[in-house]
């Protein structure tokens, strides 16, 4: 179906599942692994007969891996490592008025990755979560991910990163037994993945108690486009996102209207899209803005131009470069944020694995400036914070 507004609204926004979510995690929270055996099989219509992937399965798995696909996995991996490389912060420090201080940058302890297993399986998530998370250099990484049977590439990853637990569990359940712990399941420092709306409901949700690397649902993708655009390369990335399911959020924006009506015939699946003709590109940029979506692609004659005016999004991609290239080998993270978080989070990188621990040693500290904190200590009423300053240096 194709509608000519601009979409007010995402085609799914998890606060309408929060109450039933939110039983969910109740529920695993107080019953811990048989809640997990039960949700199973009412979502998952299949019987959990333990909990956490037996390390044998893992590995007679892996085994049957078709070579090409390993292959595969093993060169992406170097691609994807070498760019949270090249960004990984060093440890810095400095200081001034007598004053020494610094950042030393420390890796979460534990980590839980939720890799999607709903309609489809996605190897590629956990490559996209695992690589940054040992870049980082966290100590223990437990992955969740819906399944009767470990996939074979997630069961090659999972050895390739050195997981230390998979558990065969999906949904809102999942990332409810990684925030809280169960019988089997590790309780984890922080939760990071990309999910349906119970999976973010949940993530949401248990962010009270957890850390989470922010709300990362069903998949968006904006294409601004103008008349120098292929219109069936244009629809072929539509339609590529569209494989995420019904609840994935399209939009194509072009100040062309025979640009729009020469895509519109290749959109001939039954996704919604929304084509959405501005006065020019700039006010092409502005709507994209304000969606602030998830995936965004210039398909334009001057797309570095047309890049210095997004503010908001998870991933751009200029000129020919197709959207589905992020989504599994160019390097930058496929984990990126939707219904609209992308205003202030982008996507995954290796900082989403690490603390900046910041440090101060004050030997002999500046008079003026140890008078300045004392001033305003005092005019806060914090008298005895002003005499703990003191008290060392007067
Ligand atoms: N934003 C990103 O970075 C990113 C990356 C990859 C994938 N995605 C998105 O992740 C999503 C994956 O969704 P999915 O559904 O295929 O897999 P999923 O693993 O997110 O969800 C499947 C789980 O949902 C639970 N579930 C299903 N129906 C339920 C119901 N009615 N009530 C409660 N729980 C229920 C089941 O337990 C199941 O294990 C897609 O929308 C895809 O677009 C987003
Ligand atoms: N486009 C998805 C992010 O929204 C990532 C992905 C994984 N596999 C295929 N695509
Ligand atoms: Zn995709």
């Amino acid at each position: 179906m194709i509608k000519y507004e601009v979409p007010k609204e995402r085609l799914n926004s998890f606060s309408q599942v929060l109450d039933k979510v939110s039983e969910i995690v109740e529920k695993v929270r107080k019953e811990g692994d048989r809640a997990l055996v039960e949700l199973t099989e009412r979502f998952d219509k299949y019987k959990l007969i333990s909990v956490k992937a037996p390390q044998e399965e893992v590995e007679n798995q892996a085994k049957l891996l078709d070579a090409k696909v390993r292959e595969a996995i093993d060169e992406i991996y170097l691609q994807l490592e070498e760019f949270h490389l090249s960004i990984k912060p060093p440890n810095s420090g400095g200081g001034r008025m007598g004053i020494e201080y610094g950042v030393i940058w420390k890796p979460v302890n534990r980590v839980g990755i939720y890799v999607p297993g709903g309609a489809k399986t996605y190897p590629s998530t956990l490559l996209m979560a695992g690589i940054p998370a040992r870049v980082a250099g966290v100590k223990e990484i437990y992955v969740s991910t819906p399944g009767e049977k470990v996939d074979p590439a997630i069961a090659y990853i999972s050895l390739k990163l050195r997981v230390k637990e998979l558990y065969k569990i999906g949904g809102a359940q999942a990332i409810a037994a990684m925030a809280y712990g169960t019988e089997t399941v590790k309780k984890v420092d922080k939760i990071l993945g990309p999910g349906n709306v119970y999976v973010q409901a949940a993530k949401f949700l248990v962010s009270k108690d957890v850390g989470i690397d922010g709300i990362e649902g069903p998949t968006e993708l904006v294409i601004i486009a103008d008349e120098t655009a292929d219109p069936r390369q244009v629809a072929l990335d539509l339609k590529a996102q569209g494989e995420h399911g019904e609840s994935t959020f399209l939009v194509l924006i072009s100040p062309s209207q025979k640009f729009l009506d020469d895509v519109k015939p290749y959109l001939d699946d039954n996704r919604t899209y929304y084509l959405v003709k501005t006065k020019d590109l700039d006010e092409a940029v502005r709507v994209a803005n304000e969606l602030s979506p998830e995936h965004l692609s210039l398909a334009v004659k001057s797309p570095t131009e047309l890049l210095r005016l997004v503010e908001n999004s998870g991933a751009v991609t200029l000129g020919k470069t197709p959207p589905a290239i992020v989504d599994y080998c160019a390097g930058p993270d496929h984990i990126l944020p939707t219904n609209g978080w992308a205003r202030f989070k982008g996507g995954i990188t290796v900082f989403d694995f690490l603390k900046p621990v910041t440090y101060v040693i004050a030997e002999k500290p500046n008079k003026k400036l140890i008078e300045a904190g004392k001033v305003l200590a005092d005019y806060e009423g914090f008298r005895v914070h002003a005499e703990s300053m003191g008290a060392r240096y007067d």
